[in-house]
This record gives C-alpha cells, sequence and structure tokens, in this order.
C-alpha cells in the first residue's frame, strides 16, 4: 500500500517528540500501556451487554517483552484492537491529539518540553524513544488484521497481515544510541520494569513480563550451592491502588508501609488522611503527614508537592497547586478521574478541576488536624513541635489571607503552663481585669523567662506567651486581634494595667535625670523613662509599637545590607539603687554620670539581646569599676 501522509500539523507534533529533552522520554511506555488498559478496558465495557464477547475482567492481560538484539519492545494487549478505519482515524491524526492543541494555545516555541513531561502526548510519545513503530492490531468480531507501520514525520503505510486473536501488538524498534541519549537502557528489562513500577503500577490489568530469575540448582552440596537463571513470566504492577480501598480494609502497618515505600521515608508517618470526595469532581486522596521534617524542609530547596494520578497512571510527581504553602509537609497521592492524561480537555478545564481538588483538599488536611488536635494533644504537640512553625508562616503568607483558618491550630509555650497552649485557652484563663494578651519574646525560652520586663507581670500572675520562633512575632501582628484581644509586648509596649497611672507622675520628679540620661546618649535612644514594669532590675530597653527588637534581629540575619532598627526607648527603674547613684553623678560628677548612663544603656541591650556598639569600652568601665 502507497504510503500515507500525516496531516500537516502532525509533522509538527512529532517534531516536538523527537526532540524532547531527554529525561522525559520515559513516559512513552506509560502512554503505551496506557492505551493498551484503554483497550481492555473498551471490551471488558462491551461485554458486559455482549455475550459475543464471553470474557470477564480476569482474562484480559498486558505483555511487554523486550528482545536486546533486534532493538525492539513490544507492548500486546488483548482488548478491543482497531480494524482498517480506526487506524487510520486513530492513529494517522495527530492534530486532536491534547498536546498539539495546548501548544497551539500557547503560542509557538512555548514550553514545549514541560507538556511532554507532565502530561500524556499518546501513542506518538513511542516516537521519542523509537525510529519506527509497528502496530499489529485486529479488532474484536472481525477476521482481517492489519499492520500499520511508520517511521515519523513522512507517513505511514497499512497493509492486511495474520494475526491470531483480537487485540493489538505495539512494536517499538529502538533508536540507535546517539552521543548524550544512551536508548539501549530502555532495552534493559530491569529497566522496563522500573518504569511500569513507577508509572503504570495502579493499571488495573495484569502488566507480564518475562523475566529472568536465579536460583538454586536442585541437588547442589549445601557447602558449595550452585545458581542457575531460568525464565519466568511475572505480574509487574501492583494493579490496586491502596488509596481505592476502603480506610476500614486497609491495616495501619499497610499505610506505614506504602508511605516509606513510596516516599522513601525510615520512619512511619505521623498521620494518615484519606479523602474521598464525588460530586463537581471526583478524587481520592491519600496523605501523609511525615513524623520528621525533610533535612530541607525549612529550605529553598525543598520541593512541595502531591503525586497526581488519574485513575492510577501517574501524571505528575510532584504537583505543587494541589497544596497551599501551609501544608506544605504533606506527602501523599491524589487520584481523579476527571483529569485525562490527555490534556486536550482545556488545559483551563484542568486548571479550574485541580483548583477545586486543591481546596478540598486544604479543607480536610485542616479539619484533620483540628480533629488530632482536640482529640489526640499529644500527637498533635509532636506534629506542632516538627511542623508548627509552617502554619505560622501560612499565618503571615499572603497578607494574613489564611490567618482565621489557621490561628486555632498554633501553639504557644506559656509563661504559666508546661505544655504548649492554643490561644483560645489563654483567652479562657485570662483574669476579669486583663484586657490585653501578653507576650515576651528572645531567643530561648530561658531568655525570655529572664527578661526584666516579664517581673511585674510575673508578680500579678498574668500569663504572658513565649516566643522563640522568629516568625512568632510577625504570626501575631498578623493576626492583631484574637477574640477582640489585642496582643501587647510584654519587651515592648505599655501594659496599661489598671493603677499604673501614678508611677507616671514619678516622672517629674526625676525629669533633669532623665534628661540628663536622653543627652548623654543622643540619638542613640528614642527616649529615656522610668519603667513600670521593673522591680529589681535597673533597666531594660523597649521598642515601643512597630518594629521589635526580635524582628530587628530577623532583619538583620536575611537581609544584611539593609538593617532595619528597632526604635529604643530606655527604661529606667528609679527604686534601683544604680539610679540613685546616677543620679547623684549626674549632679555631681556629670563626666561619671555619663559613663553610668553609658554602662546602663549596655546592660540594657544585652539583655535585650542587641550588639553593643562599643564592647570593649563597655567592659574597660566595668573593670575601672572594681579597682
Ligand atoms: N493498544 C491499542 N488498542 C486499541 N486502540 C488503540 C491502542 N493504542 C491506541 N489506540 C487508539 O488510538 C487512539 C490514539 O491514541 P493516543 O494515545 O494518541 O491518544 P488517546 O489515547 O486518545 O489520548 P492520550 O493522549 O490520553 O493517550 C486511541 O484513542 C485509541 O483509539
Amino acid at each position: 500500500m502507497a504510503k500515507r501522509q500525516f496531516k500537516a500539523e502532525s509533522k509538527r507534533l512529532l517534531d516536538l517528540m523527537v526532540n524532547s529533552i531527554y529525561t522525559h522520554k520515559e513516559i512513552f511506555l506509560r502512554e503505551i500501556i496506557s492505551n493498551a488498559s484503554d483497550a481492555c478496558d473498551k471490551l471488558c465495557y462491551r461485554g458486559l451487554t455482549d455475550d459475543q464477547v464471553g470474557m470477564s475482567r480476569e482474562d484480559f492481560r498486558i505483555e511487554l517483552s523486550v528482545d536486546p538484539e533486534a532493538r525492539t519492545i513490544t507492548v500486546s494487549d488483548n482488548g478491543i484492537g482497531m480494524n482498517k478505519e480506526d487506524l487510520e482515524n486513530n492513529l494517522g491524526v495527530i492534530a486532536s491529539s491534547g498536546s498539539f492543541q495546548f501548544k497551539q494555545e500557547l503560542g509557538e516555541g512555548a514550553a514545549d518540553t514541560d507538556v511532554i513531561g507532565q502530561f500524556g502526548v499518546g501513542f506518538y510519545s513511542a516516537f521519542m524513544v523509537s525510529d519506527r513503530i509497528t502496530v499489529v492490531t485486529r479488532k474484536f468480531g472481525e477476521d482481517a488484521a492489519y499492520r500499520w507501520q511508520s517511521s515519523g514525520a513522512d507517513g505511514y503505510t497499512i497493509n492486511e497481515c495474520e494475526k491470531e486473536g483480537h487485540g493489538t501488538d505495539i512494536i517499538m524498534h529502538i533508536k540507535p544510541d546517539a552521543e548524550e541519549e544512551q536508548y539501549s537502557e530502555f532495552l534493559d528489562s530491569y529497566r522496563l520494569q522500573g518504569l511500569v513500577k513507577k508509572y503504570s503500577d495502579y493499571i488495573r490489568f495484569p502488566i507480564r513480563m518475562e523475566v529472568s530469575k536465579s536460583r538454586r540448582k536442585e541437588g547442589s552440596p549445601d557447602d558449595k550451592p550452585e545458581y542457575e537463571t531460568y525464565r519466568e513470566v511475572e505480574t509487574l504492577n501492583s494493579m490496586v491502588p491502596l488509596w481505592q480501598r476502603s480506610r476500614s480494609e486497609v491495616s495501619e502497618d499497610e499505610y506505614a508501609k506504602f508511605y516509606r515505600d513510596k516516599f522513601m521515608d525510615y520512619a512511619p508517618p505521623l498521620k494518615v488522611i484519606t479523602a474521598d470526595l464525588e460530586g463537581a469532581v471526583t478524587y481520592k486522596a491519600l496523605l501523609f503527614i511525615p513524623s520528621a521534617a525533610p533535612y530541607d524542609f525549612y529550605s529553598k530547596e525543598f520541593e512541595k508537592g502531591l503525586q497526581l494520578y488519574s485513575n492510577g497512571v501517574l501524571i505528575m510527581d510532584k504537583c505543587a497547586d494541589l497544596l497551599p504553602e501551609q501544608f506544605r509537609f504533606v506527602r501523599g497521592v491524589v487520584d481523579s478521574p476527571d483529569l485525562s492524561l490527555n490534556i486536550s480537555r482545556e488545559l483551563l478545564q484542568h486548571d479550574r478541576q485541580l483548583k477545586i481538588i486543591a481546596r478540598s483538599l486544604e479543607k480536610k488536611i485542616r479539619s484533620e488536624l483540628e480533629k488530632l488536635l482536640k482529640n489526640d494533644r499529644e500527637e498533635y504537640e509532636k506534629f506542632f513541635s516538627i511542623f508548627g512553625r509552617q502554619l505560622k508562616y501560612g499565618v503571615v503568607a499572603d497578607y494574613g489571607a489564611n490567618k482565621e483558618s489557621l490561628q486555632d491550630l498554633l501553639l504557644f509555650h506559656s509563661s504559666t503552663q508546661e505544655k504548649p497552649t492554643t490561644l483560645a485557652e489563654y483567652v479562657e484563663r485570662m483574669g476579669e481585669g486583663q484586657k490585653l494578651i501578653y507576650y515576651a519574646a528572645g531567643e530561648t525560652l530561658s531568655a525570655v523567662d529572664k527578661l526584666p520586663q516579664t517581673e511585674l507581670l510575673k508578680e500579678k500572675n498574668y500569663e504572658m506567651l513565649y516566643f522563640v520562633d522568629e516568625v512568632d512575632e510577625f504570626a501575631i501582628q498578623m493576626i492583631g486581634k484574637y477574640q477582640d484581644k489585642e496582643f501587647r509586648s510584654v519587651v515592648d509596649g505599655d501594659l496599661e494595667l489598671e493603677g499604673e497611672d501614678k508611677e507616671q507622675e514619678d516622672d517629674s520628679a526625676h525629669r533633669e535625670t532623665l534628661d540628663f540620661v536622653k543627652e548623654a546618649l543622643g540619638d542613640q535612644v528614642k527616649e529615656v523613662k522610668l519603667s513600670k514594669k521593673l522591680k529589681s532590675h535597673p533597666v531594660c530597653l523597649t521598642a515601643g509599637p512597630g518594629l521589635s527588637f526580635e524582628m530587628e534581629k530577623y532583619f538583620a540575619a536575611v537581609q544584611p545590607d539593609r538593617p532595619l532598627k528597632a526604635d529604643r526607648i530606655l527604661e529606667l527603674n528609679a527604686a534601683h539603687p544604680a539610679f540613685e547613684a546616677l543620679e547623684r553623678a549626674a549632679s555631681s560628677d556629670p563626666e561619671q554620670g555619663k559613663k553610668y548612663a553609658r554602662l546602663l544603656f549596655d546592660q540594657a541591650l544585652l539583655i535585650a539581646g542587641l550588639p553593643l556598639e562599643d564592647a570593649s569600652a563597655y567592659t574597660d568601665f566595668v573593670c575601672e569599676l572594681m579597682k
């Protein structure tokens, strides 16, 4: 038969196929196997209403064979098969193929390789690894069989031939090795087995291949065992995906094994989440919260994402769009029959469906965490110690778009509680007169606990949240108010305690001293005032509203070339002997008074964990006092 030409557009798609980058080429097997599975499905479906078929689900199979000498890989199925007309219509027209339409939507030259890597491109992907493809096929219920052959863009031929039984053999003639592309690797049966496991493990018909195995020779002595290789047909795929089975049928051990194998984790997951939705979109999801953070979790290198399947066939290994940032630690799989390997059905529609799935997963994960918090506090605390920081980042991200949905999942250390507390629990413990939610931030719990600014609140038995994560203050500022209660930094803010005001009057009694200190320190401090918070300590530093010291430290670390500086307000304890000494020196020996002012300021910087401007001058002066 004369050679027939592909439609003009088809040639362009073939070009795209052949020139795609190498790492994506391995998906050809997935595509060919998916087609074989579809063909089995079609006949199986017909068998439901047509007695002639005489086959049930168990009778279908897909066979994979490889001939390294002839350089061929063959995928055979006993599905519906094709007649001449089908071959013309299905394998002669690539223009209807999904990736082609997609490429047209994107415009010339756009993201070619990603299209191929992430989505199905159908039968023609076999040309990425083959220089010739032969299809031998016989349609169910018909006598004639046909051989379709093509070497790519220059067209194809169809001839009648012999074939026993219905179904299709796809014979791929693998390209010779090129400089950078070792096509021969696909002729290695281990490599093919690996590809089936990776992409087609959940195809619901057995994918069988004759494989080499080794066994001990019968009768060989124990002390000198001899081995022989033999060939055996093996089913390569596990067929039933765990996520298709209902939760009650699967043991925790099975989930744990699946998780470890699939996500290469040595530890079992902290929590298993299953979701099964039918409606506007239908999907099943099997998600895991790991019991340890991957080493690169809080770095830019970490890639979030869920494995995306369409009816058991892997479409994307890490689909980032399915996971919101705050839950980026979740691993797992999502399978939706609504997503096709073929992206032809308008990419936009896919996008919309992905979004619906993502939104539904977000809700599901959140409600599972809420349940865990409510029902198994210990386990939740464990979870929070590993991934809590990510939830706080989630509060801050996107200008606080998710703060309401996340705020009740947060835990903080508390000055009065042994275990971390939620905001709701804190508010419930608040006394009648307490208007604000107090917090203190610092580098470690013990450093925060020793901050002089916490003295007064401790004395009055007020509870404080202790922040030691750099993101804590940002998260709290983003939340703004919780149950109508404002947050107030013990370190930086006015505590607004009842009966505080009279101390304010005393300021005037020491006005001269305070002005003296301000003048001595100049622009280094914004204000010098008497403290309402200090009890036994002589001095502390506060930042006032806005940027806090912990935020200043954060910015110094992440953008050292553009540091942001918090205001420095020096608070002095008028009841402390050090203040009295300062006051005396200020009037009798101003030079000495200036040194005292500097000394107290440096001490305040040290307590706040801020760098001293001149550390050696500070130590010199302390030594001088010791003389
Ligand atoms: N093994 C097979 N048995 C029967 N028909 C087949 C087989 N392989 C391919 N076909 C036919 O050829 C058509 C084209 O296949 P192709 O893989 O290019 O696209 P598709 O399967 O429709 O979409 P996708 O891009 O999702 O794979 C199929 O729709 C099917 O009708």
